[in-house]
């Protein structure tokens, strides 16, 4: 180690585990016994060509999905799910996953269109946790602003670029204070010059500490800097996993190698 590199970071016991994850749409089997242990703290990579399962498996992490095998807990807990349409199951469902302390950020946005920046963030904290307008509206301040967004608090999502209205998209998540965080290719949708900024604030919160993040992502550079673990996902099981430099310095794998030298060209 030299004086340069940071501290060695430690964390707490597993927060987010699963067991013989099972998920298919009809025939195609998307998830096919993912085991996966993350530690309260931890930032974790999800890289793994498109098709491999990463969306789906987050999107099982936060039971925005219903499961077809195995199970999930987060803290312990099992959150339910609920088939969209039934609004009081839905709203058990929602409450579950702020109790599990789980936020999501989503490659579109997600946000509602008719809302401004501010109301987008306070939209959790009014509606999930019966906050009064007035300490929502502070709340949503304090969090804008620590994306760099407090100057366009009271701007519509169609006024603002891409790479913004994923920066309102990050405050929301944080809205109801999550213990983990899961960033579904949060740049993906962004046009190049716009990437920069979203990573920024996610590098930021990384660094922080204390936040657990599961980042699925094709940014190599980005998950070499800011990852604990890279999990390297291929055909819908994990093939690989480990420190950025093990996995994408040395993957031992014919599809993580093949990964790496394809996104590694794409990069340059
Ligand atoms: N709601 C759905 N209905 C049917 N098939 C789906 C659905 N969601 C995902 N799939 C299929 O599941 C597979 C895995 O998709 P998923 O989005 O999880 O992959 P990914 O690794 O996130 O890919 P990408 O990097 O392109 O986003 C794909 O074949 C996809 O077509």
């Amino acid at each position: 180690m030299t004086h340069a590199d940071p501290p060695p970071r430690s964390f707490g016991q597993a927060l987010i585990e699963a067991f013989g994850l099972r998920k298919s749409y009809g025939e195609n089997e998307v998830l096919r016994g993912i085991d996966l242990q993350i530690r309260q703290g931890e930032v974790v990579a999800l890289l793994g060509p498109s098709g491999s399962g990463k969306s789906t498996l987050l999107r099982c992490i936060n039971h925005l999905e219903g499961l077809d095998g195995g199970a999930v807990l987060v803290g312990g807990t099992a959150i339910g799910y609920s088939e969209r349409g039934d609004e009081l199951v839905e709203r058990r469902v929602a409450q579950q996953r702020v109790d599990a302390g789980v936020g999501m950020v989503f490659q579109q946005f997600n946000l509602f269109h008719h809302l401004t920046a501010r109301e987008n963030v306070a939209a959790p904290l009014r509606w999930v946790h019966g906050w009064s307008r007035e300490d929502a509206d502070a709340r949503a301040d304090e969090l804008l602003a620590q994306v760099g967004m407090a100057h366009r608090a009271d701007a519509l999502p169609r006024h603002m670029s891409g790479g913004q209205q994923q920066r309102v998209g990050i405050a929301r998540a944080l809205a109801s204070n999550p213990k983990v965080l899961l960033l579904d290719e949060p740049t993906s949708a962004l046009d190049p010059e716009l990437v920069a900024e979203v990573l920024g604030v996610i590098q930021n919160l990384a660094r922080q500490g204390g936040l657990t993040m599961i980042i699925a992502t094709h940014q190599l550079r980005f998950a070499r800097e800011v990852a604990d673990r890279v999990v390297f996902m291929a055909g819908g099981v994990v093939v690989e996993q480990g420190t950025a430099e093990q996995v994408i310095g040395d993957p031992q794998v014919e599809a993580t190698r093949r990964f790496v030298r394809a996104m590694d060209s794409a990069e340059v």
